[in-house]
């Protein structure tokens, strides 16, 4: 039988909806995560793959606005809800999805491709590279000091329902958005995701609490968070769960932090994701104690090379040219002139003796400025043409602060 893909008819998200939930292994997510997914599927922008009557495969694409380093917001498609049934794997169904979404993407005019992995092997053979990583931390509040910058006495905190909150929240997280190449613009219905709470997944945890920090009556940040409780012969060893943490200025973002470490009955604050430079882990006094682990957080795909690299900017002067291979989006394929500053940068097509030659998978993972060009090239992964080439644009794409994803998709 033929399989034939398909653009989701939002008469069939139930049963495309289902192919996905059995591809990831058959759990039920909860009613609240499944109206959200719902409501937050672009239905024009996702495609199944049909076995007869019967759906083999999903895929769908989220409309995005990303930030780059220099602080412009971008148009970047989130490639998401990938699932084969188990029936049909490995007989090329996400190759085709692929092909669709990249070629749709291309179409759109967006330069970017952009998603969370649930293994970070599949996607490197399209072109996607790591581009952000995140932090992950365990911190032994009972042995750990935490020194709070200045001002930090005069910040004042309110507990909030997150409900009752969320408005003041997203006013803090919309001013984040371009402080931190990375993060995605919210658009309307996402800022639901963080406040998912489903009680069966609690795990022994507390609903959902919310925080607020504030200076002169203005709110400036923001932390939200569950404690899980504990008990042993010893006494209280409960745990506080941080879910997510933003803040305007070091001395909220000091107090809130010093909020999570004196929270009563407590002896551990976990953490998600933060960012890899979070400042936290300098107001620590024993980094070693916080337990802090790396993973992969955002991949990116360079969809059309000339206009997402003229799309940011770059720490230092940089002027060369890149020859770029990319057997899977070809049109991308040949020599690129980008020349670029900390205001902004061009890329054009050229004729001219490449510095650097590199794939677009490289391309990707450098691009937010999280991953240097100088160990994707230790790794031979990036090979320098011209001697001078690889410093001056390692030292270009790198960005400060580091490029972070607060959340998957
Ligand atoms: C962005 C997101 O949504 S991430 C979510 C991805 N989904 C999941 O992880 C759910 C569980 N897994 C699945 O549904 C499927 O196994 C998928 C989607 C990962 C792969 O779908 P398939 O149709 O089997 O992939 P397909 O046959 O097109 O394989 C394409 C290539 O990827 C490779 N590949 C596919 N899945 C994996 C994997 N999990 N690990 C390593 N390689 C893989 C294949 O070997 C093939 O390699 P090739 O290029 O050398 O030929």
């Amino acid at each position: 039988m033929t399989m034939e893909l398909r653009v989701l008819d939002p008469s069939h998200w139930d049963e495309w909806y289902g192919t996905l939930i059995l591809a990831f292994g058959g759990v039920q997510p909860s009613a609240e995560e499944r109206v959200l997914d719902r409501d937050l599927t672009e239905c024009d922008r996702s495609i199944g793959v049909w076995d007869g009557d019967a759906i083999a495969g999903t895929a769908g694409l989220f409309s995005f606005r990303l930030s780059v380093p220099g602080g412009a917001v971008v148009p970047a498609a989130g490639l998401t809800l990938v699932g084969v049934q188990p029936t049909h794997r490995r007989r090329g169904v996400l190759r085709t999805m692929m092909r669709r979404q990249l070629d749709d993407v291309r179409a759109a005019g967006e330069p970017l491709a952009v998603l969370t992995a649930s293994e970070p092997e599949i996607y490197g053979r399209f072109g996607f590279g790591m581009a952000a990583q995140s932090a992950s931390a365990e911190i032994d509040t009972a042995r750990v000091g935490l020194s709070v910058p200045e001002g930090a006495d005069e910040v004042a905190l309110r507990a909030v329902a997150p409900e009752a909150g969320l408005e003041a929240c997203e006013a803090v997280y919309a001013q984040r958005v371009t402080a931190r190449p990375g993060m995605l613009e919210r658009r309307p219905g996402w800022e639901r995701q963080p406040l998912l709470d489903p009680p069966d997944e609690r795990e022994g945890a507390s609903p959902l609490r919310c925080v607020l920090a504030e200076r002169d009556g203005a709110v400036t940040g923001y932390v939200r968070f569950a404690v899980r409780p504990d008990w042993d012969l010893a006494g209280s060893k409960g745990v506080v769960i941080v879910r997510d943490l933003e803040a305007l200025d070091p001395a909220s973002y000091g107090a809130l932090w010093r909020f999570l470490f004196d929270l009563d009955l407590t002896c551990t604050i976990r953490t998600g994701s933060r960012p890899v430079d979070d400042p936290w882990q300098y107001l620590v006094s024993d980094i070693r104690r916080c337990k802090v682990r790396l993973r992969d957080a955002l991949y990116v795909r360079p969809v059309d090379v000339g206009a997402a690299l003229a799309a940011r900017a770059y720490a230092l002067p940089v002027d060369l040219v890149l020859e770029v291979t990319d057997p899977f989006c070809p049109w991308n394929e040949g020599r690129w002139r980008l020349a670029g500053d900390v205001k902004g940068g061009s890329c054009e097509r050229t004729t001219d003796a490449p510095g650097l030659r590199l794939g677009a998978r490289e391309l990707g993972a450098a691009y937010l400025g999280g991953i240097s060009l100088s160990a994707l090239a230790g790794a031979g992964r990036v090979q320098e043409l011209r001697q001078g080439a690889l410093a001056e644009a390692s030292a270009a794409f790198l960005s400060d602060p580091a490029p972070w994803l607060p959340h998957s998709f």
